[in-house]
Formats: structure tokens, sequence, C-alpha cells
């Protein structure tokens, strides 16, 4: 097997830092470049304890000229990762991407330039096994449970709320419940904010405190009953044999994942 060619946005960060690992380590992986938006020009190594000597750019569409890349792994942040994962599409180069933050408007841009260049792409809000299957879960219980709260928690450097997770977990509820308004008809926040947010009549609240790092329960509810399904990240590896598995299947890809629960059977 051919080496699969990668770059990695984010290389000092929470994610990227794993993932940067897990290239190093991985046979048929070759790290060949590194984006960030500090220590242009610098080597990989000599900014952070890595062993790889990949040059670090800040312009990514210099680093895919001089590196030329099979892959972009991306775990930036909300903002910059919709212009990567463009910019990488507009390339020729097949995006990776685990930041969070994409709208249904950024999906249908992206979609459409995979069909103008005929490369794919997988957007994974969560590379976890373990959360995919609560995602799924969750989905099977809603045809069942009307009545169903998302309590995502997280650590407090986190920048988006909801949670990437939270939001794809609703839309994979939506899809199949029964619409329905919870609560009381007449129920009234005393304090604003109190009852979370609403995606499609589902509520959905953010929890960030320190000492955490990825949550997620889904609270169903029905007559005399309910039902918890819970999925805890306890470090950032949790994530790796997701971004493994994407790696390997976007070369195979010519359309758009977005979701994991979309390539895991
Ligand atoms: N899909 C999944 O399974 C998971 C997804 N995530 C998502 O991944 C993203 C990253 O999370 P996390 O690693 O915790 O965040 P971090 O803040 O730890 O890492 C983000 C990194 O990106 C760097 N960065 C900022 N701007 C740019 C830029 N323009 N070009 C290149 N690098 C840049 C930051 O540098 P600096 O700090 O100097 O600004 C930082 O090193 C988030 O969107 C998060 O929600 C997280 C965990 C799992
Ligand atoms: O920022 C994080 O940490 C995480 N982000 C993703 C999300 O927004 O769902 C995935 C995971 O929950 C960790």
């Amino acid at each position: 097997m051919e080496n699969i060619k990668i770059v990695i946005a984010g290389p000092r960060g929470r994610m990227g830092s794993e993932a940067v690992k897990l290239v190093e380590k991985t046979p048929h992986f070759e790290l060949v470049g590194a984006v960030d938006h500090k220590y242009d020009g610098q080597q990989l190594n000599e900014v952070n304890g890595f062993s790889s000597k990949v040059l670090i750019y800040n312009d990514m569409e210099k680093c895919f000229q001089e590196t030329k890349p099979d892959v972009l792994i991306d775990l930036t942040t909300p903002e910059i990762g919709k212009v990567h994962t463009k910019l990488a599409l507009q390339n020729g180069v097949r995006p990776v991407v685990g930041t969070t933050g994409f709208s249904k408007e950024d999906l249908k841009e992206i979609e459409q330039l995979i069909e103008e260049k005929g490369i794919g792409a997988i957007i994974a809000p969560n590379f976890a096994v373990g959360a995919i299957l609560m995602m799924k879960f969750s989905q099977m219980a809603a045809k069942y449970f009307q009545d169903v709260e998302i309590i995502e928690l997280h650590h407090d450097q986190k920048l988006d709320a909801p949670s990437g997770t939270g939001l794809k977990t609703a839309e994979m509820i939506s899809a199949v419940r029964e619409e329905k308004k919870q609560g009381h008809p007449n129920e009234k926040e005393v304090l604003s904010g109190a009852r979370g947010a609403d995606f499609d009549g589902i509520r959905l609240h953010s929890v960030r405190l320190p000492g955490l790092v990825a949550h997620q329960e889904v609270l169903f509810g029905g007559e005399g009953q309910t039902l918890s399904l819970r999925h805890d990240s306890y470090n950032r590896a949790s994530f790796m044999s997701g971004v493994k598995l994407s790696v390997e299947q976007v070369m195979k890809l010519d359309l758009l994942v977005y979701g994991l629960e979309n390539i895991i059977e």
C-alpha cells in the first residue's frame, strides 16, 4: 500500500497534537507538512515535542503546492475550519475535518465544491466510536420517545456552544421524531435561557467546566419511565481511531460524508 501523505492544520492544539502522534506512529501515514497561524517556516520538532521535522506553513495554499498532500486533517477553530476545508478541495486535497461550527449553508457549499472537483471529504462532529453509537441509539430511541433533552458537557476552553455533537444528535433525532413542543404549553422562563436552546422543539443544554473533556447525555421521557444514554471521552486519544479510519476512507470517496455514523456499520 502506498503511503497516504498528510498535512495537519492546528498541530499544537489539544486534538491536533494527538493527530500528529497518530500520523507519526501509523506505518502507511506520512506527515508532509503542518499549517498553523504562528511559527511560519519553522520545523514542527522545534515548536512542540514531536519527532517530525516537517515545515510549518502559515499559508495553506503554499503548503499544498510544496508538499503535495493527499489529505488535510483540520483541527483548528470553528471560524477557520470551514475556510481550510474549501481551500483543500479547491487545491485537490481531501479534507478530514474534526473542527466544529459548520452551518447547513457551509455544508451545501462544500458539497458543490466536491461535485466540481470529484474528490471526497469527511466532516465528523465526533470521531469517538462510543459517541457515534450514542447518537445512533438516540435516533433509534426517538422513534419511541418524542420527549427528549440533550445535555452536552465540555471543558471550559471550548469555543462553540452547543457542541457539534449536540447539534448532530439533535439533527439525527429530529429526522425521525414526531414533531412536538415539549414541556407545559404555558411554561415561562423566569430566568432567560433556563430551558436551554431549542432545535426543532428539542432542548439542548451546554455545560462548561474545568476538569471535563467531552461528554453527552441524551434523556428520553415517557409514561412512567425515562431512558438515559451517556457517552464520556476522558481523553483525546478516544478520538484517534476515528481519525485513522477517516483518513483511510476519504481516499476512496467522491462525496461528502457528514458524520462517521454514515461509514461505521
Ligand atoms: N470531531 C471530534 O471528534 C472533535 C472535534 N473537536 C473540535 O476540534 C477543534 C479543535 O479543538 P481543540 O484541539 O480542543 O482546540 P485547541 O484550541 O486546543 O486547538 C486549536 C489549534 O488551532 C490553532 N489555530 C488557530 N487558528 C489557526 C489557523 N488559522 N491556522 C492553523 N491553526 C490555527 C490554535 O492555535 P492558538 O492556540 O495559537 O490560537 C490551536 O493550536 C474544535 O472545533 C473542537 O470542537 C475537538 C475534539 C474532538
Ligand atoms: O471541543 C471539544 O472538545 C469537542 N468538540 C466536538 C464537539 O463540538 O462536539 C467533539 C467532542 O465533543 C469534543
